[in-house]
């Protein structure tokens, strides 16, 4: 059925585990993604970003969506991925979307929090919940200034603020991650101490990890082999995601995995299969990809198979 995160993450912080959000743009990806789920019998978070929306329209993701659950009978979550301000919040809650996030992190404090506060009202109010941001997604350098790190990273007492005056659902914590496929320039590294103090500190709130793609090397080297070109490319190493999952960290967002994995996969079977030119060929590569790919993380990363 379609549900809200509210029980998943109850269930997710009491084991110790982790719930995979996972984002959505066509049929294959979904499809890909929500075979995964079904095999492994696990809770599933699709979720739509506003290019997503450009992208495919919203009719249509909302309706690959209600045919995943019809076809799988799984506890799915339709979520919009940070939702910029409160007319998209609004426009999805009125779509039938059972999560929103709300991202006011680039504002200052109190913009972020009466921002949060608009959406938490509208999205209640329709049985909505609600992420909000706090702190800037930027992988810290070690030699960058500790102040620095203080002004980007999510500051603990802030959080319980935060979570406090806006009564919101869940919280997407910086900690030293970010997006993309090349997030450390460096050795990975992630604040464990600053998740270990929030979690502390608001214990039993969720916390949500973005920028968690591992970027998986035999990806990266096969797009590299087959004619990409993405040298460096660098994500969370899986034992890191493992441990924030253990911790406060009850969402865990995948998307550059799920690009890589249909990418790396298009590539190769259309360097390997020259003279084909049916999409259902090189799209199903890509859909099978990401389905193994996507039951990796629920049974070795997450933790939520058979949650
Ligand atoms: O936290 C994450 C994913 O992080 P990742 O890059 O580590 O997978 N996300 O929130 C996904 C961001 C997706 C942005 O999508 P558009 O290009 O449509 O704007
Ligand atoms: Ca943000
Ligand atoms: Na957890
Ligand atoms: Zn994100």
């Amino acid at each position: 059925p379609l549900v809200t995160s509210k029980e998943m993450f109850q269930k997710a912080y009491e084991g110790g585990y982790a719930v995979g959000a996972f984002n959505v743009n066509n049929m294959e990806i979904i499809q890909g993604i929500v075979e995964a789920g079904k095999e492994e019998n696990a809770p599933l978070i699709l979720q739509v970003s506003a290019g997503a929306r450009k992208y495919a329209k919203p009719v249509y993701l909302r309706k690959l969506v209600e045919a995943a659950i019809e076809d799988t009978g799984l506890p799915i979550v339709l979520h919009l991925d940070h939702g910029e301000n409160f007319e998209i919040c609004k426009a999805c809650v009125d779509d039938g979307f059972t999560s929103v996030m709300i991202d006011g992190s680039k504002h200052p404090f109190e913009e972020n929090i009466a921002i949060t506060k608009q959406v938490v009202e509208y999205a209640h109010e329709r049985g909505v919940v609600v992420e909000a941001e706090l702190g800037k997604l930027a992988g810290i350098e070690d030699n960058v200034k500790v102040t620095e790190r203080e002004a980007t990273f999510t500051d603990p007492d802030q959080a319980v603020e935060f979570v406090e005056r806006t009564g919101v659902d869940s919280l997407a914590v910086a900690i030293g991650t970010s997006h993309g496929a090349y997030k450390f320039k460096g050795e990975p590294k992630l604040d464990f101490e600053r998740l270990e103090k929030i979690t502390k500190m608001l214990p039993g709130f969720p916390l949500v990890l973005h920028g968690a793609s591992t970027v998986l090397p035999e990806f990266v080297e096969s797009c590299n082999k087959y004619g990409g070109s993405i040298p460096g490319a660098k994500g969370v190493p899986e034992e890191m995601l493992k441990k924030a999952a253990g911790m406060g960290v009850c969402k865990i967002n995948i998307d550059t995995d799920l690009r890589l994995a249909m990418t790396a996969s298009v590539r190769k079977y259309l360097a390997e299969n020259p003279s084909e030119f049916d999409p259902r060929k090189y799209l199903g590569a890509g859909r099978d990809a990401i389905k193994e790919m996507v039951r990796h993380k629920i049974k070795n990363v997450l933790g939520c198979n058979g949650k």
